[in-house]
């Protein structure tokens, strides 16, 4: 499914840290048909996580699937992974396909589905981190449905915050470097209508 021309459909918006964006994932047909696949044959849930000693339910649901060793741990919980769903597994390979290609040859065995209803569903402030992540993980996020900002800011805060634009069908790559000096956020926003992500790493069993 890769060729030549793909080389074209990537962006680079940061050097350093590397953060490249690629338009076109799937194509139209197949995009659409992953999103409304994914909407209605997964078991989203919607976990509550214990925070500052109070237990609250999360602003979207999510889906934990991968490899069965990967497991989660964030916020004092633990996922257990959901086997992979077909067509979640044939767009890992298509996209460490399209990582290889450009020279960035990685592996994913879990990923991180999220599903945000509408404009109000959101993450908060973080960075990917967790020691099973390792020192330097590369995080690869396909963006289906509703196009919203990720908003980006550095840790030290030496220059100013930024908006990444996910448009439908679209790639995110957080090169090494990118969760020690940047955390990222998909804030509110007044604008109507789903979006599923999904972000790919590679765990570590601890
Ligand atoms: O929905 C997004 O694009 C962000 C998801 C994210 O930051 C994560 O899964 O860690
Ligand atoms: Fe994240």
């Amino acid at each position: 499914m890769t060729s030549a021309n793909d080389n074209g459909r990537w962006q680079a918006l940061l050097d350093d840290p590397p953060l490249w964006r690629f338009q076109g994932v799937l194509g139209d047909r197949g995009s659409q048909q992953l999103l409304a696949r994914l909407d209605t044959e997964l078991p989203w849930q919607r976990p509550s996580l214990r925070l500052y000693g109070r237990d609250h339910s999360i602003p979207r649901r999510q889906v934990w699937m991968g490899d069965p060793h990967t497991r989660y741990r964030y916020s004092g919980q633990e996922f257990q992974p959901i086997p992979w769903h077909p067509s979640v597994e044939g767009l890992r390979l298509h996209i460490e396909a399209l990582l290889e290609e450009k020279g960035s040859p990685v592996r994913f065995n879990s990923v991180l589905l999220n599903r945000y209803a509408d404009g109000n569903e959101r993450m908060g402030w973080h960075s990917d981190d967790e020691p099973e992540l390792g020192p330097d993980p590369l995080i690869a996020a396909v963006s289906l449905g509703v196009e919203r900002p990720l908003r980006m800011r550095w840790r030290d805060r030496h220059a100013p915050a930024f908006n990444v634009w996910l448009p439908h069908d679209s790639l995110l790559v957080m090169g090494p470097g990118t969760q020690q000096r940047l955390q990222h956020a998909l804030l509110p926003r007044r604008l109507p209508g789903l979006r599923i992500s999904l972000t790919f790493r590679w765990i570590t069993p601890l």
